[in-house]
């Protein structure tokens, strides 16, 4: 066999077998390709962003486009610390960044996100750990390798993508497992591996591979292992974790000025009390903050910023940046409520445009080790800028009683879809659908061979098994398929030939 260049290198090129039909001739520009043509690609066009895209026209962002603004932003991020030829040196110090392989991560760094977002992801990692006994339970991230490692399907080689190296380890925002040591070994826990406070003993927050990956995300790792902690993304994962970060915190405030649902009143008083209060705010530090205090959210964030990131905390970015939010958003972008007119087009046009080339041209490359953050990351004043701009969207927009209401009924869906389909596996496997029976022996095989250490003591495989398949079922369904599926495993419709799910 041919010297194969260690980031360029395949599962396949252990076995010999060579998966057919790609274009192109790079292989960094085939796992764009191959990632592009899928069908779980395809398939983010019905997933929610932050709220169902079915009906919101073009207003709203779904997965899909999200996952494009996100591969655009990563190879600008790149373009741009390529053409410099300091960081372009420290770079290839740091493993190597490829324009190719940043863009494949974009666009590949969400295949593994359910039908309804974050709320499908928390429903479904609660029943994987709950109602099956799985200790990996379910993640995003996670999912997203799995999708690209196990379930997605090319060639006639089995399973997976099989992407480069270097692809798949750009997709790993969290180089670890969930219950896995590495993190933990570090003095500062990087972040994501905390466990959650309200879940002692469950393990890292965020972890992008289950137990059944870990082979594979050594394997992809191998080639970064001399220059980077086990537990530090690759350069190339930084760009598309920091481009994720810029692409949704510029247009989830501009999905939500589109739909009104944003209001210059509330969000210009919360900014301006803040800054008019921010020296009381600052005297006052060790007393709690009176919630009801207009500004009081905002000190909230200032202090958790001091309190978790104090490696980047910096009071005067801090109030800049509120600063800068109050005239650019508030004042220049949410003043005029959106009419769909040309104007309140080109007003938002011109506030996305503007905001993601000033958040690019403010990343750097970093060679110092923070466990904090990557390689590639933003500046302090930029930095400061997003976790405002997040803010104002998590505050004004995630906080709502109405999005609550709509995500307790999406939770009810999403349980009563894994009950039925649980029932259904355990009742009459023979007659369910094809595809969640080929999930079901994927994931019997892996669990026979995982050693017995990272199982429950005396699990029951099959139960797993069932678990892991019906998990991996639900989260490769669009949002209303998922919706038309319940209504057809309820009884509730009629209809025979359905277009919206096709087993
Ligand atoms: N409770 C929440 C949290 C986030 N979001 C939305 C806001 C953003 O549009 C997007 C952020 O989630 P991502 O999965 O894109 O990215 P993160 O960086 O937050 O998480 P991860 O690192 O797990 O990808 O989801 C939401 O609707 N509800």
């Amino acid at each position: 066999m041919e010297e194969v260049h260690l980031r360029a290198a395949r599962p396949s090129d252990r076995t010999g077998h060579t998966m057919p039909g790609d274009l192109a001739a790079s292989p960094f520009r085939a796992d764009r390709d191959r990632i592009s043509a899928s069908a779980f690609f395809a398939r983010l066009g019905g997933v929610t962003q932050v709220v169902s895209p079915s009906g919101s026209g073009l207003l709203l962002h779904n997965r899909l486009t999200h996952s494009l603004k996100v591969a655009q932003v990563a190879r600008a991020i790149a373009e741009r610390l390529l053409a410099d030829p300091v960081s372009r040196a420290k770079l290839d110090e740091l493993g190597g960044c490829d324009l190719d392989v940043v863009e494949a991560a974009g666009l590949g760094h969400d295949l593994g996100h359910p039908p309804f977002g974050h709320l499908g992801e928390s429903v479904l990692d609660r029943l994987a750990r709950e109602r099956f006994g799985l200790p990996d339970g379910f993640e995003g991230n996670a999912q997203t390798y799995r999708v690209v490692t196990r379930i997605d399907v090319r060639g006639v080689e089995g399973n997976g993508l099989d992407l480069t190296a270097a692809v798949r380890s750009a997709l790993l925002k969290y180089p670890w497992t969930r219950h896995s040591p590495v993190p933990h070994q570090a003095a500062e826990l990087p972040r994501g591996a905390s466990e959650p406070s309200e879940m002692p003993g469950s393990g890292a927050t965020k972890f992008s591979a289950y137990s059944t990956e870990l082979d594979d995300l050594l394997d992809a790792r191998a080639p970064f292992e001399k220059g980077l902690p086990e537990w530090q993304q690759t350069v190339e994962a930084s760009v598309m974790d920091t481009a994720d970060d810029i692409a949704y915190a510029i247009h989830d405030l501009e999905d939500f000025h589109r739909v009104g649902i944003l209001q210059f009143t509330t969000v210009h008083h919360e900014l301006q009390e803040w800054l008019g209060h921010s020296v009381e705010f600052a005297a006052e530090e060790h007393v709690g903050v009176d919630d009801n205090r207009p500004g009081a959210s905002l000190e909230h964030l200032r202090r958790r910023i001091h309190a978790k990131d104090a490696w980047i905390a910096d009071d005067q970015a801090f109030a800049d940046a509120v600063k800068k939010v109050r005239t650019e958003l508030a004042i220049n972008l949410l003043e005029v409520p959106f009419d769909r007119s040309q104007q309140a087009e080109q007003a938002v046009v011109r506030f996305s445009g503007d905001w993601t080339r000033r958040l690019v041209e403010g990343i750097v490359v970093d060679e110092s080790v923070q466990p904090r953050s990557g390689h590639v990351a933003l500046a302090p004043e930029q930095w400061h800028e997003v976790q405002v701009l997040k803010f104002v969207h998590r505050h004004f927009v995630l906080q709502r009683p109405d999005l609550a209401l709509h995500q307790r009924g999406q939770d009810r869906l999403i349980s009563n879809l894994v009950e039925a389909l649980d029932e259904w596996l355990l009742d009459k496997a023979e007659v369910a659908p094809h595809r969640l029976r080929d999930l079901f022996d994927l994931a019997r095989q892996e669990f026979d061979e995982l050693p017995a250490e990272v199982l429950p003591a005396g699990a029951d495989l099959t139960t797993l098994a069932r678990g892991r398949a019906v998990v991996d079922f639900v989260a490769s369904l669009t949002d209303d398929q998922a919706a038309a599926l319940l209504e057809a495993l309820s009884g509730r419709t009629t209809q025979l030939w359905n277009d919206t799910f096709v087993l």
